[in-house]
């Protein structure tokens, strides 16, 4: 059977803590490439950290990166990303963060330096062209937001 699949793209990686690894799919098939956090890091319950991961990165033109939680931390200790998905524009050469919060109401988390922390998932996006008009075009849902559709109460 042929493959579908595109080729992968390439984006460059630049180690600013050499200790740390490179971005890595677990397996094949995954959508996002685990990052790992550059520091030793402790979140008391409710508490917010901003984590290092030691890799600044270059996408094409057209491309971002997105940090996504993992769901086994989200899951196992109720370690969210504030911001999630953080949006990592092209242009952008600093230093990936990733802005984690223990939302467990008990029990403290701790990271160790080069624990995976988050993942990166790569995208092609579009860039729009915004033009200003009176009135839009007419839809079904017209100004229906929030439950108006039914199932729980509208707002
Ligand atoms: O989880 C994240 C989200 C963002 N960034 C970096 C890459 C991104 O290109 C830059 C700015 O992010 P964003 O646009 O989301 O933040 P902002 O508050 O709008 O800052 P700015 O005014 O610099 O755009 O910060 C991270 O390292 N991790
Ligand atoms: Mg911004």
């Amino acid at each position: 059977m042929s493959s579908t699949a595109r080729p992968p793209v390439d984006v460059l990686i630049r180690r600013l803590d050499p200790g740390m690894p490179m971005p890595a799919y677990a397996l094949p098939g995954d959508a996002g490439a685990d990052l790992c956090t550059a520091v030793d890091a402790e979140l008391e319950p409710g508490e917010r950290a901003v984590v290092p991961t030691g890799i600044s990165i270059a996408l094409p033109d057209g491309y971002a990166a997105f940090v996504h939680p993992r769901s086994g931390l989200a899951a196992r200790c109720g370690v969210a990303l504030v911001n999630a998905p953080g949006t990592v524009d092209a242009g952008y050469r600093g230093e990936i963060k990733v802005i984690v919060v223990n939302l467990d109401p008990r029990e403290r988390v701790s990271f160790r330096r080069g624990d995976r922390i988050a993942q990166l998932v790569i995208q092609q996006v579009e860039k729009a062209r915004f033009h200003e008009v009176a009135e839009l075009p007419g839809s079904a849902r017209a100004e229906g937001g929030f439950g108006s559709t039914g199932g729980h109460a509208a707002v």
